[in-house]
């Protein structure tokens, strides 16, 4: 910090901010009239703030009730100003707001740009660009705020050419609120007309419920030309957007207002306004979003819909509002019951919020149903971005989980990685005699993929899904069956596969399972301790063992997702399955008493590694690989 004068402070933007700048003034050059957008975007936030802390503290409004924004330009000076009468900053607040980004995530976020524009100008609208987004056609911002409640001369001016620092120092100003000036940069005069500004307020403001005024404009036969007059006008439709009728609205106008609400720089991917009458009223605008945002996973992020009550802004991020699992949903709920002054808690404790979280949940299924079933491509989008998030739902919402079970989608050994596969697709593709719904868990689509336990379902064309998402063992405790069709998982218990083996098939198994039994007695004894069991299997194919567990038990995969996450498994023994059409198997058979230990270690841990699993000790098994392979056990 250093000092100009006895007032005037000097200040760095954090690092992140500068970053931040430079990125945007290169990659959003295409896109320059976006500022505005995002500086009413601000204004009207503010109004919303005061028009909320007036409820309890009325003396705030002082006498000015009437919230609204003005849109000025000088051509002359080459200044636009953006005034509102909104909340204001004092001058911490200035330097919090308008010097650093308030977001957790945010280095890492900025580790992850690349330098290629097209890349990083996605990147930055997932993080939205607010009112830096200014300095990409302004040499110099200048704010001028004064809080609601101080004095006029306890205003402050806050100004940064956006290279580095900026500074701020104390104001006077007469009425509340903030009046940014952008003094625009060489070249781009263009922004100094009434007719090009209207036009962009029009096409992305228009939403905002406040009056945004432009001093009127006539046309003047005499001068030829087109003339300021004294007067102002309104310049948007100034009614809140989700009061207004469906049929009144344009795609466009859903688009502009979901990017305001949403803070996103994305259009959204669908969206669904109702307004619900009942014994609970209010209007839900609620839109599913294109992309993730960068933070999704932060445990500290907010989430959930803005609301409102009768028209006046409550609070962002009212996360009660919809279930957990639905926390990627963004939008606006008025509702016209609740009180003005409802806090958190109250809202946690609420009939009514209840009834709300209730039919928004109903809603969004409704709405993402309707994508699954007509926007096929819509609803690939959205999986990627929202699949795992959804999947919670199970888990969470007893009431809604057979709609929910029906949204989940999977990759299968028939689909591939892509997880599209929904269970009515599987059950539809189901083999004559197939009763059950086969799954494979791993860490790893490749490790699902070549699993050992696939084989003989490959060999018999019979689908199986390939689960590879952190929440896939939660959510299958919850999603035990569907359709009628129990959901069985091919690396546990003994391998039925019912009504697909055929008798003479079963008899051939039952000679075979006779002919190895004295094999296997030797691989127990051998083996001891290190397994629960060893049996003759049937589902192995180009593999000589696998490993499996017993019904029961918690499965290998899950054992190894909880001992990462530092929590007590039960240390359950895997049974060793053997194939008896196996050449190695005919080997191990054969083997001299010397070597048999050996072979036998090496049959069960080589299944442990095709699963995925790590060794007790890997260095003993590479030593014993390399005796076999020498000859020399
Ligand atoms: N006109 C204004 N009146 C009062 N406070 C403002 C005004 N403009 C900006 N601010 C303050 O500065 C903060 C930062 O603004 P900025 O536009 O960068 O981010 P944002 O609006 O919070 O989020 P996003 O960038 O995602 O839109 C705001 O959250 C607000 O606290």
């Amino acid at each position: 910090m250093s000092q100009t004068d006895n007032t005037t402070e000097t200040l760095g933007f954090q690092t992140e901010v500068k970053q931040l700048l430079h990125l945007m003034i290169h990659s959003l050059y295409s896109n320059k009239e976006i500022f505005l957008r995002e500086l009413i975007s601000n204004a009207s936030d503010a109004c919303d703030k005061l028009r909320f802390e007036a409820i309890d503290h009325p003396e705030l409004l002082e006498g000015g009730a009437d919230l609204g924004i003005r849109v000025l330009f000088d051509k002359a000076a080459r200044t636009i100003t953006i005034s509102d009468n909104g909340i204001g900053m004092s001058r911490d607040e200035a330097v919090a707001n308008l010097g650093t980004i308030a977001r957790s995530g945010t280095r890492e976020f900025f580790s992850r740009l690349t330098g290629d524009k097209q890349k990083d100008a996605q990147l930055i609208g997932q993080f939205g660009v607010g009112f830096y987004s200014s300095f990409i056609v302004a040499a110099r911002v200048t704010v001028l705020s004064r809080r609601a409640g101080l004095p006029a001369d306890q205003a402050i001016r806050w100004e940064s050419t956006g290279d580095g620092e900026f500074t701020i120092a104390p104001a006077v100003k007469e009425g509340r609120g903030t009046d940014v000036v952008l003094t625009l940069r060489e070249g781009e005069d263009g922004f100094l007309s009434s007719w090009r500004l209207r036009e962009i307020l029009r096409r992305y403001s228009d939403h905002i419920s406040l009056p945004i005024r432009m001093q009127k404009e006539e046309w003047d036969a005499e001068k030829s030309e087109s003339v300021l007059k004294d007067e102002e006008e309104t310049v948007n439709q100034a009614s809140a957007l989700w009061t207004r009728s469906k049929s009144d609205i344009t795609d466009e106008q859903y688009a502009e207002f979901y990017k305001h609400v949403a803070h996103d720089f994305e259009g959204p991917l669908a969206w669904t306004h109702n307004r619900v009458e009942g014994r609970t009223e209010y209007t839900q605008l609620l839109y599913v979003p294109r992309r993730a945002p960068f933070d999704m996973w932060d445990r500290n992020k907010k989430n959930g819909v803005s609301l409102y009550v009768r028209r006046v802004f409550i609070m962002d991020d009212a996360e009660q509002l919809l279930p957990g699992y639905l926390r990627f949903v963004r939008g606006v709920i008025d509702s016209a019951d609740l009180p003005l002054n409802v806090s958190r808690e109250i809202l946690q404790e609420s009939r009514d919020v209840r009834a709300i979280r209730e039919g928004s949940a109903k809603r969004v299924l409704g709405l993402l149903e309707d994508l699954a079933e007509n926007r096929k491509e819509d609803y690939a989008t959205f999986w990627a971005a929202f699949g795992q998030v959804l999947k919670e739902g199970v888990g969470e919402d007893a009431a809604n989980i057979e709609r929910i079970v029906r949204l989940l989608r999977f990759a299968s050994t028939h689909a591939g990685n892509e997880q599209t596969v929904s269970l009515a697709d599987y059950v539809s593709r189901m083999k004559d005699g197939q009763d059950k719904i086969y799954y494979v868990t791993a860490e790893t689509f490749a490790a699902a993929n070549s699993s050992p336990h696939l084989e003989i379902f490959r060999k018999k064309g019979i689908e199986v899904l390939l689960l590879t998402d952190r929440v896939d063992e939660w959510m299958l405790s919850f999603v035990t069956e569907f359709d009628g069709k129990p959901l069985v998982s091919i690396a546990k218990g003994g391998l039925d596969l019912g009504a697909l083996a055929d008798e003479d098939e079963k008899k051939r198994q039952n000679d075979v399972t006779e002919e190895f039994k004295p094999l296997v007695e030797r691989l127990k004894t051998a083996l001891g301790e290190r397994v629960h069991d060893v049996r003759v299997s049937f589902r192995l194919v180009d593999s000589p063992s696998c490993v499996v567990v017993d019904e029961q038990d918690m499965s290998q995969h899950l054992q190894r997702l909880l001992r990462a996450a530092g929590q007590e498994a039960p240390a359950s023994r895997p049974i060793l399955e053997i194939n008896p059409g196996h050449a190695l198997i005919a080997r191990v058979n054969a083997a001299p008493e010397a070597e048999f230990d050996a072979w036998a270690s090496l049959l069960l841990e080589q299944a442990q590694l095709a699963e995925g699993a790590p060794l007790d000790d890997p260095a003993a098994f590479v030593q014993r690989v390399n005796r076999l392979l020498l000859g020399q056990p």
